[in-house]
């Protein structure tokens, strides 16, 4: 097959010549959008999704639940401004086909509601989505009382057969490879007959915030949660059964997209604000506050947003990003430019995500002359002199915003599909651009 231009075609990435100063408004985060649309779609009456993100796994997962029977409609909000969703929940029906894409939310979250359906729901989606982990879910959906066909691999492509119901309960499930496992189970949670019960079996559990943020969101719509930090035993999570409310929901700014923008001020010594930045909030790119603070920077949260501040220099860090993986790509790419060597660790599941990130990163930067190892759960990272070069991406939206970042420093850096960041990030280029003040290309 030939290859698609797209992936092959390169752009080549802004070079910084002074200090950023901008304001960049982010679009929604994809994590909260994508859980307030399988929320909303479980729901016992109407809601609103106000600002989602439109990009493409929002977009693969709004055509997923559409596929199956329930209504999405493009509009305004309740109040008459501001593009949102009205989504109007029905019974969930098969037979449906889902592209899940390299979705992870979408792979991962939909199955348990296709148990639900009333008939057959068969799931494909990109080559890379058949070598992600995917059997924590289909093992513990057959427990629950779901009859799924897969390839023997628990992994996609399959075929979840929808009885209308399911029974539910206990579970165990090691969720050691992606917290996705158990926000899965626990957004249907309610919608099971006995509610579900989810024991973590697995040594480590990474992206834990993330798995708050589902706790958050399911409380949010009236959903009966127990956590390990409300008192209940550790790596246990317990949904009561019940009805789902609508809601009118505003999501936030994805903040883990906000990061290719706050490197920027790092990078340059300049400042970026980010409108809406929230107060409070289970995504882990609220970390990024401090971990680019240690950095180098400075911030500060008005009511308005984030002012973030770089000061011209960069300096290397030693942090455990177990909690935060999907910042370790633009984290490394400001490391690899800082004025000492960084170590981040916990992070071994990044060899399972869009691409395996951790050879991705140590390749590319390596081509541009750096000097990067691969441990067994991060990477070592000892800045040097970096010199132009091909940037490539592997389908993986952040090895793209990875490169841009290097590319502020470094002249002659060219993206290789620029245009996978259309993943999470659709506007990325122009954003980019925007930015630093230099026309669109
Ligand atoms: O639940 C979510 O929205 C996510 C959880 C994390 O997955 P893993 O636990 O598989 O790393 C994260 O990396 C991903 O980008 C989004
Ligand atoms: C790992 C990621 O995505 P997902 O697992 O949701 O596909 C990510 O966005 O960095």
């Amino acid at each position: 097959m030939a290859p698609n231009p797209a992936h092959t075609a390169l752009w080549p990435a802004p070079h910084a010549s002074e200090a950023v100063d901008a304001t960049v408004h982010v679009p929604g985060s994809k994590s909260v959008t994508n859980r307030a649309l399988v929320l909303a779609s479980l729901a016992s009456e109407p809601g609103w999704l106000r600002r989602p993100l439109r990009s493409r796994d929002t977009l693969l997962m709004a055509g997923a639940l559409r596929e199956m029977g329930v209504g999405i409609e493009e509009g305004v909000g309740p109040d008459g401004t501001g593009e949102a969703w009205r989504v109007l929940p029905t019974g969930l029906r098969g037979p449906a086909t889902v592209d899940v894409g390299n979705a992870g939310t979408v792979m991962r979250f939909l199955p348990p509601v296709a148990a639900l359906a009333d008939g057959p729901v068969r799931f494909d989606g990109d080559p890379r989505s058949y070598e992600r982990p995917l059997t924590g879910v289909v093992d513990a959906l057959r427990v629950l009382g779901a009859r799924i066909d897969d390839d023997g691999r628990g992994a996609l492509p399959l075929t979840v057969h929808g009885g209308g119901a399911l029974d539910g309960g206990p579970v165990e499930v090691d969720a050691s490879s992606s917290s996705q496992f158990v926000s899965a189970l626990l957004l249907s949670g309610p919608r099971f007959n006995q509610g579900v019960e989810v024991r973590h079996t697995g040594a480590t559990l990474p992206s834990l915030p993330h798995i708050r943020m589902t706790v958050d969101m399911l409380r949010a719509v009236g959903a009966q949660v127990d956590t390990p930090e409300s008192g209940g035993e550790p790596n246990v999570w317990r949904v009561t059964p019940g009805a789902l409310l609508g809601r009118d929901l505003t999501i936030e700014p994805d903040l883990s997209n906000a990061q290719p923008f706050l490197a920027a001020a790092l990078v340059t010594g300049g400042r970026i604000v980010v409108p809406d930045w929230p107060a409070r909030t289970t995504q882990p790119g609220d970390r990024l506050r401090e971990i680019f603070t240690e950095m180098g920077g400075s911030c500060e949260l008005t009511e308005y947003g984030l002012v973030f501040t770089g000061s011209g220099t960069i300096h290397g860090i030693d942090v455990d990003l177990s909690d935060v993986g999907e910042l370790t790509p633009g984290i490394a790419a400001v490391a690899a430019l800082a004025d000492s060597p960084s170590t981040l660790r916990g992070v071994s599941h990044l060899r399972l995500h869009e691409t395996d990130r951790l050879a991705a990163l140590t390749k590319e930067i390596n081509e541009l002359g750096g000097d990067v190892t691969e441990t067994a759960d991060g990477l070592h990272i000892r800045p040097r002199r970096l010199h132009g070069g091909i940037f490539h991406t592997y389908d993986d939206h952040r090895m793209a915003t990875a490169g841009a970042i290097i590319g502020l420093a470094v002249e002659g850096v060219q993206i290789e599909n620029v245009a996978t960041t259309a993943k999470t990030l659709p506007d990325f280029p122009d954003l980019w651009t925007g930015m630093l003040g230099t026309p669109g290309v």
